[in-house]
């Protein structure tokens, strides 16, 4: 779960909040009740694990509810002169902070969508102009652009978000990216793309995987050699970007980059083991 804390601290301090981790059909959520009771604990509640691309997930409808109801219980936010209420949807980019606010308005004023969505990081580009989601009482909800560190706190915070299309993929060389998704995959043991790629085993070396689905896509560039010949090579960049894509459209399988979220669920284990 990547987040800016001084974001937190300065911005969200004492307001109504709440936490959406969309995209949850992308995730593996086998020990989801205990991420949400850790976060919870560390004071990340209430938070709403969303799959938003299936209309059969209505976790989404307990949000605005929930926020209602924290504005409606603190005298703060509830004066008798105010008649109306602003919600900003915050997020990296590409994590479906549009498609939420469609999926509030379309379910809690009966209307049509009323920001763009898209699949590329940057499709928000400005603070849009506000949009009615409910009606009693009145709330509004800003759109923004998705938004970034400045600078990552580590390299691999950078390379998490990039295989999760929130930087453009352009900023990232691509075989070092699908390197690094090999190691997250062989590591949390999701093979998916052993069965995706037809390999027969699974493999920590990334030239050997990227040079299989170069073969098996046909992804071919042209090299124009000295003596002015064109030869033909097999394009490693572009089965990284291949590879990069099948991650994060779900191709290879449910898994969550954040598995330290885990080893620490485990290592809790581990220790009520030697405690008991
Ligand atoms: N798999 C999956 N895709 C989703 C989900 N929610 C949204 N998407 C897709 O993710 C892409 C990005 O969605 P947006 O709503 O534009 O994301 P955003 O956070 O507003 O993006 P920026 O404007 O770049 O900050 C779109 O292609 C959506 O269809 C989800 O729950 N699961």
């Amino acid at each position: 779960m990547h987040e800016n804390f001084s974001f937190r601290k300065v911005v969200v301090g004492n307001k109504p909040y709440a936490y959406v981790l969309n995209k949850s059909d992308l995730t593996d959520l086998t020990q989801k009740d205990r991420i949400l009771s850790k976060l919870e604990k560390e004071g990340y509640a209430p938070t709403y694990f969303t799959n938003l691309r299936d209309s059969s997930d209505k976790t989404y409808r307990q949000i605005l509810p929930n926020i209602i109801s924290q504005i409606e219980s603190q005298y703060r936010f509830n004066r008798e002169l105010v008649t109306n209420f602003h919600l900003l949807v915050v997020g990296v980019p590409n994590v479906g902070k549009s498609t939420l606010i469609n999926r509030l308005r379309n379910f809690h004023l009966k209307k049509g969508n009323a920001v763009k969505a898209g699949g590329e990081p940057g499709i928000t580009r400005a603070v849009q102009s506000k949009v009615k989601i409910n009606n009693n009482p009145l709330v509004y909800i800003y759109d923004t652009p998705g938004v970034l560190e400045p600078r990552f706190e580590n390299i691999e915070t950078g390379f998490k978000l990039a295989c999760l299309n929130c930087v453009k993929n352009h900023q990232v060389n691509s075989d070092i990216l699908a390197d690094y998704l090999l190691y997250k995959l062989n590591k949390t043991k999701n093979f998916k793309y052993v069965e995706f790629y037809n390999l027969e085993v699974p493999s920590d070396n990334i030239l050997e995987v990227l040079l299989h689905i170069a073969k098996s896509k046909s992804k071919i560039k042209q090299l124009k050699g000295f003596d002015n010949s064109n030869k033909k090579i097999y394009d490693i960049d572009a089965a990284g970007h291949m590879m990069i894509k099948h991650y994060f459209d779900g191709h290879l399988g449910k898994s969550m980059l954040d598995d330290d979220l885990i080893t620490d669920l485990i290592q809790d284990d581990l220790n009520l083991e030697k405690f008991v």
